[in-house]
């Protein structure tokens, strides 16, 4: 709802109310049509202010309404009638104005912003364009190459950049609400001729057409198959060569293709589930909202490899007091040059100073004695790491968190080493972690609630998208990963190539193929998990086991490669050829060609055409299957925990909204078809046999994704 108040004599003041962000809900927008009406009409009212409560102006259109039939005032009449009153509107904002918020306040004929405030058109990251009228009035008021630039990458600017782009007229320190009431009284009467936007020419650059086609082109690049950007540039377009009034026609067209796009509730779903995920449960029933997180001021990390270096530096920039040890000297040398040079440039992007003093390092375990929480990073050994953590549980002041960084192995044995088991939890980082936004905490069995909180906590305050699972062999998203791998082993055997199913993968949107992305992390890392477990052994590679290792299909084909030394990029060749070693430019290898034509007619299997419809069923819906096992076995408490990991630790395209429910728009019935067709076109392949709960979910109709975690529950009950 929206209140009214007379302030300062002569002022309408109307305050936007709907927690927590103020949505544009059809209750709101009535409250604002009736008060907008009241203040023109009160002859003693010669300007009004408009503001949100609780420190937040407005977050948009309430996105849970495009889910329902929508009903209540439009919002682009809405805001043309502020825009044609006779008496000066005045936006007063603060905390955000995103969206339709943002265009509520361009449609005022003032805007006044708190220094700390932050605006934005963020509609394309929801899958849709700003269509009350943003992609009209904002590049008439700001110009073509700006407007495309916020409008296109929905990204949110700060009060200052506001004010130098033009968004906003005023910035203040002070009260908002005041300073606007002020604002307000010094224009009351003034003429608005010259401050309704939508009569503004808008800017044309002389070179229109090769302005927007190279706009279009890096916008295609970068969209990866998601639509929404397109149109916003198809609308921006419309506002430089149309007059306002069919700009707005385009924008409302492009608008309802969009709409109704499975993008759009793909991302929406994206939205919700990245929030939802922070309401995060345990099998036992603790709960987010029942465990107190407990304080940590001084963190260690021990083991700075790659990814210990990474962590060090995300502690430090949340302003932790960290500890980073490293037993090798020469390692510790190199890390403290590579963390310090890291710390700097970030500090450098961000305008900040860099946290160098923050971080202390030694070469000695005990220096971790005080710390509130420790992170081990060492390498992927269960015995160096059963070792470390049983000099952490000697070390550490008593109620020191120990968390281990493991991407895959068991957080319960860990803890049975320690004294506290309750207090071991996982934090799985993703690499390079200063960067990726994705963190799984993994719970044992004797975990507590509060070491569950805590480390969530952590990883919100160190930016992090961070997702409480179960403790399994690799987790979610690297118990998921094992299938998809072996299937694109597996198309290789079968006649494909790696540019075959690279183009599949990236043409779905990936950012990389399967062996783009192996060769930049290394071929050897999959090779010392699959030695570790038994099956790459040497003298395996010929004769009938070569390709049945423990009672299932195989294919040896990476351990050949690694045989080779052809470990990837750093190497300089891998599932492609690289002009030098660390070179970063793929190229097929014609080697690789005759080496899979060789393989094959060793082997007496006969290539077979393959095509990307193939490649994308079978490498993703095994995954997807592995997604229901996870459901069913209560590692992951619902398909939006899957999703946001994929999304944000995977590079699964945001705009299919991660694999759970990417397979709920295909169709369950239909990626229950597609597996069964598989499995028994390939019965020793255990990874395609259809899980019960995909079974379950098909014969009880297919329910939408939201209604997944009832029939789950079900299942559990009968367990
Ligand atoms: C044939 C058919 C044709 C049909 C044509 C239809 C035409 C329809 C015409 C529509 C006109 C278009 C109008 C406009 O252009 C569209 C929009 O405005 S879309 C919305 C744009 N806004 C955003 O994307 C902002 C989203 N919000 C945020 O970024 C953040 O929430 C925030 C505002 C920066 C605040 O951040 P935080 O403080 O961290 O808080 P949270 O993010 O955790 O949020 C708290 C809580 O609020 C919920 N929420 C936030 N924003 C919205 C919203 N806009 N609508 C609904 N709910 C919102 C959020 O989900 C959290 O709740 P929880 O999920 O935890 O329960």
């Amino acid at each position: 709802m929206a209140q009214y108040s007379c302030v300062s004599g002569s002022v309408g003041l109307i305050t936007l109310k709907n927690p927590p962000v103020n949505a544009l809900s059809a209750a709101v927008r009535h409250g604002i049509v009736d008060t907008v009406k009241r203040a023109l009409s009160e002859p003693k009212v010669k300007s009004v202010v408009i503001c949100g409560q609780n420190g937040i102006f407005c977050g948009g259109a309430d996105i849970r309404e495009f889910a329902s039939d929508m009903s209540g005032p439009p919002l682009v009449p809405m805001i043309h009638a502020i825009e044609a009153a006779n008496k000066p509107v005045v936006a007063a904002i603060e905390g955000s104005a995103l969206g339709g918020g943002l265009e509520l306040a361009l449609g005022c004929h003032y805007r006044i912003a708190h220094s700390k405030a932050k605006l934005g058109l963020p509609e394309v990251t929801l899958g849709l364009l700003p269509a009350a009228g943003g992609t009209q009035r904002l590049p008439r008021l700001i110009g073509v190459p700006a407007a495309l630039n916020l409008i296109t990458t929905g990204r949110h600017v700060t009060a200052a950049e506001a004010l130098q782009l033009g968004v906003v007229d005023q910035v203040t320190d002070q009260n908002t609400v005041d300073a606007a009431v002020k604002f307000a009284l010094s224009v009351a009467g003034q003429s608005l001729d010259a401050r309704r936007i939508s009569t503004y020419p808008c800017p044309r650059p002389s070179d229109l057409d090769a302005l927007f086609d190279g706009v279009m082109q890096k916008v295609r690049q970068s969209a990866r198959g998601a639509i929404a950007p397109v149109a916003c540039v198809q609308a921006v377009r419309a506002a430089a060569t149309l007059p306002y009034t069919q700009g707005m026609e385009r924008e409302k067209e492009l608008m309802a293709t969009l709409f109704t796009s499975g993008q759009a509730r793909a991302l929406q779903y994206c939205f919700f589930a990245q929030r939802a995920v922070g309401r995060w449960s345990m099998p036992s029933g603790a709960r987010w909202d029942t465990s107190k997180p407990r304080p940590v001021h001084k963190a260690a990390v021990i083991g700075l490899g790659t990814m210990g270096r990474g962590i060090a530096v995300a502690l430090a920039q949340t302003g932790l007091s960290v500890v980073a040890v490293e037993t090798q000297e020469k390692q510790l040398m190199e890390a403290k040059q590579a963390v310090s040079g890291m710390l700097e440039r970030g500090a450098k992007r961000r305008g900040v100073a860099p946290a160098l003093d923050g971080i202390s390092y030694s070469g000695n375990i005990q220096a971790v004695a005080d710390a509130d929480l420790v992170i081990e990073a060492v390498f992927e050994d269960m015995t160096l790491k059963e070792k470390i953590f049983q000099q952490l549980s000697a070390v550490c002041k008593p109620g020191t968190f120990l968390c281990t960084n493991t991407s895959a192995l068991d957080v319960d044995h860990l803890a049975s080493q320690t004294r506290n088991p309750e207090l071991v939890v996982g934090m799985h980082f993703f690499a390079p972690a200063h960067v990726m936004k994705l963190l799984e905490v993994v719970y044992g069995t004797r975990s507590s609630p509060q070491a569950v909180a805590t480390a969530m906590q952590l990883g919100k305050k160190m930016g992090k998208v961070s997702v409480a699972v179960g403790n399994c062999r690799g987790f979610v998203g690297n118990r998921m990963l094992k299938p998809y791998l072996e299937q694109a082993f597996f198309l290789l055997e079968e006649g494909a190539t790696p540019e075959l199913v690279d183009r599949a993968l990236e043409e779905f949107g990936f950012a990389m193929g399967v062996f783009r992305v192996s060769d930049l992390s290394g071929l050897d890392v999959g090779w010392k998990v699959r030695k570790g477990d038994g099956l790459a052994e040497p003298e395996m590679a010929t004769g009938q086991s070569a390709r049945i290792r423990q009672g299932r299909r195989y294919s040896p084909l990476g351990d050949l490669l690694c045989e080779q030394g052809r470990y990837g990029q750093k190497t300089g060749q891998g599932w492609y050829q690289y002009d030098k070693p660390g070179g970063r430019v793929a190229r097929s290898d014609p080697w690789l060609h005759s080496f899979l034509e060789e393989y094959r007619a060793r082997h007496g299997l006969v290539a077979r055409r393959i095509d990307q419809q193939e490649v994308l069923e079978r490498c993703l819906y095994v995954l997807i299957n592995e997604g229901f096992h996870i459901l069913e076995d209560g590692i992951a408490a619902g398909p939006e925990d899957i999703d946001v990991i994929y999304v944000f630790g995977y590079g699964w395209p945001r705009h299919r909204g991660g694999p759970m429910f990417y397979a709920s728009m295909v169709g369950l019935a239909k990626v229950l078809e597609r597996l069964e067709h598989y499995h028994q076109a390939h019965p020793d392949v255990p990874y395609m046999q259809p899980c019960n709960l995909l079974r379950r979910l098909v014969a009880s109709g297919s329910p939408p994704i939201q209604r997944w975690r009832e029939v789950i529950k079900k299942l559990h009950s009968q367990l």
